[in-house]
């Protein structure tokens, strides 16, 4: 135990004793929070911060790499106190307590009294502004000493640019540095031909680098000066959560990142290029391409939640938070991917249902009451939007059209003016599978007005794997038994196993072998490593 005498002379962030140390680091931890605190409060550079985040992979806390790093600043525990004040992070504030003077004790019972709508008092705004003062006062000093280097100019990743010095290893932050001349070669120096599209946070080029086709987004602000810097910052967080979530979720379903580019011009990502465009794209036929058909549409849907139950079902779930058809990517075999991830975060542990958010960000058509209004984010958030992309999947109509009665897709499904197997896609051929049925079910579930009455991921995907496996097995007795029949008739059918439910199976094999002197047909349902047989069938030649 601390003595009270020893406790009055702990002024400094490096003198914090360990026990609270620690605590305050797993708090911080949680969610991601020293992100906020490192990034925008504490003005760190992005390149750190990204650094920073990398701390988890050594074993170590990211908040309490952060806080050697302040430390060494000779920051005060007052100061970050005062910060933490301004996050409206209570829980933190009571760790450090004991460390600050007992006149800054009441913003704590202030805080807790009034949390989410603070209404300052006069007396409690110059308490703040006391506190709010320390931080200034402390930077000058900093400054002075010459320990402050330019952090205030170091805060968006447009200037980061400006100071190449302090990039991180690329080899430590897994994904690779690439020099802004290295893109301007491979884009033939940002070619308007070469443009594959724009989003709000910049402009996606095709380019050629090292011999491989990308698309490279390069950000940029384009609004008014005003707005730059929130723009910026906006940015800086969106390309921060990309490099760091795009990079440690490596799946067959999810966009993959090759690298990155800070130090030029304007900061650039580098995505694997997705020859098929963006499903929204493809299902609205632009620039002329062939409408999607029942079959292709069901794979991608099927890929697609594949690639999210994977997100969701990762150590700490992760929130995608924008999933729509503009970012659901298509490679040449019209496998999706999941990409923009400028969004996520990380999801409630399993004791919780939800995070609560300071803001709500997205795609309105696509967000469910409870996040819009209630600003609750769950994994149940992206099965909503999921179950939106299910609708235009299925009806080929867009999220949000002016045009129409019900403006949002949702809307114009549920209240429905037509019945409702008037609405499929035409453009999509004959359904003979009745694929768009199931996908108008499944899709309806999703949207649920109450997130608990939404499924998981995990179960949209069995169930979208279920009405796959029928129909392959529909097809197998179509397709393949006939042409055994004409051959040689089959006596007798007899499954040897049950359907496994992994349902991750999707190769079909057909392999011959002598059984008892008897012709026999294995048919194989492999999954997706090729090691797990998920379901065998036996025919017996008579
Ligand atoms: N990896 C890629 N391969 C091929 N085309 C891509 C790729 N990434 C993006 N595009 C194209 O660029 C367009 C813009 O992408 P971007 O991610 O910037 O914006 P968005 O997702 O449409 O909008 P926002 O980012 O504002 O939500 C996409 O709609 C798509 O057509």
């Amino acid at each position: 135990m601390i003595s009270n005498l020893n406790l009055n002379k702990i002024t400094y962030i490096y003198e914090l004793p360990y026990a609270e140390r620690k605590e305050f680091c797993s708090i911080m931890d949680m969610n991601d929070k020293w992100e906020e605190l490192g990034g925008y409060y504490m003005k760190i550079d992005t390149a750190t911060i990204f650094k920073l985040s990398k701390a988890p992979m050594r074993n170590h806390s990211s908040t309490d790499e952060l806080l050697t790093l302040w430390g060494e600043q000779n920051h005060t525990i007052l100061e970050l106190f005062s910060i933490l004040n301004t996050m409206q992070h209570y829980r933190a504030m009571i760790i450090l307590k004991p460390f600050v003077d007992h006149k800054y004790h009441k913003l704590i019972n202030q805080g807790a009294k009034s949390f989410g709508y603070l209404v300052k008092s006069e007396t409690d705004d110059s308490l703040n502004n006391e506190v709010d003062n320390v931080i200034k006062l402390n930077t000058d000093n900093n400054e002075r000493r010459g320990n402050n280097i330019e952090r205030e100019d170091l805060n968006t990743l447009g200037k980061i640019n400006e100071h190449p010095s302090i990039m991180f290893s690329s080899a430590e932050a897994c994904t690779p540095l690439i020099t802004y001349n290295e893109l301007e070669q491979a884009t033939n120096y940002w070619n308007k031909e070469n443009i594959l599209g724009k989003g709000g946070f910049g402009v996606v080029f095709k380019g050629i680098w090292r011999s491989t086709t990308v698309a490279i987004k390069r950000l940029e602000a384009q609004k008014g000066a005003e707005q730059q810097f929130n723009i910026l910052e906006a940015q800086r967080q969106q390309s921060l959560r990309e490099l760091k979530y795009l990079n440690s979720c490596r799946h067959d379903n999810i966009l993959s990142l090759y690298g990155f580019s800070i130090g030029g011009e304007k900061p650039c990502l580098v995505y694997q290029y997705m020859i098929n465009g963006s499903l929204e794209d493809r299902l609205q036929c632009r620039q002329g391409t062939e409408p999607l058909t029942w079959n292709f549409r069901f794979k991608i849907a099927t890929g697609s939640a594949r690639g999210l139950q994977f997100l969701h079902g990762m150590d700490k779930p992760l929130i995608h938070g924008d999933i729509k058809s503009a970012n659901i990517l298509l490679d040449q075999n019209f496998e999706p991917r999941i990409g923009d991830f400028g969004l996520a975060r990380e999801g409630p542990l399993q004791e919780y249902t939800h995070v609560k958010v300071s803001h709500v960000h997205g795609t309105r058509p696509y967000l469910p009451d409870e996040f819009l209004r209630g600003k609750k984010f769950s994994t149940k958030v992206d099965t909503y939007s999921f179950g939106v992309v299910l609708f235009e999947i299925a009806t080929g109509q867009r999220a949000y059209d002016n045009l129409r009665n019900h403006k949002f897709l949702k809307d114009h499904v549920e209240n429905n003016d037509c019945p409702i197997s008037d609405m499929a896609d035409v453009k999509a051929g004959p359904d003979e599978n009745n694929l768009y049925a199931s996908l108008m079910t499944i899709g309806k579930n999703c949207v649920s007005y109450k997130a608990k009455d939404r499924p998981e991921m995990e179960q949209v995907l069995r169930k979208l794997d279920c009405v796959m496996l029928q129909e392959k097995q529909s097809t197998i007795r179509h397709s393949c038994l006939p042409t055994f029949q004409n051959e040689m008739p089959i006596r007798k059918l007899s499954i040897l196993s049950e359907p496994y439910h992994s349902q991750q199976w999707q190769n079909v094999r057909i392999t011959p072998f002598l059984y008892q002197e008897a012709l026999t047909f294995l048919l194989f349902l492999f999954d997706k490593t090729d090691n797990n047989v998920m379901y065998v069938w036996n025919y017996i030649n008579e």
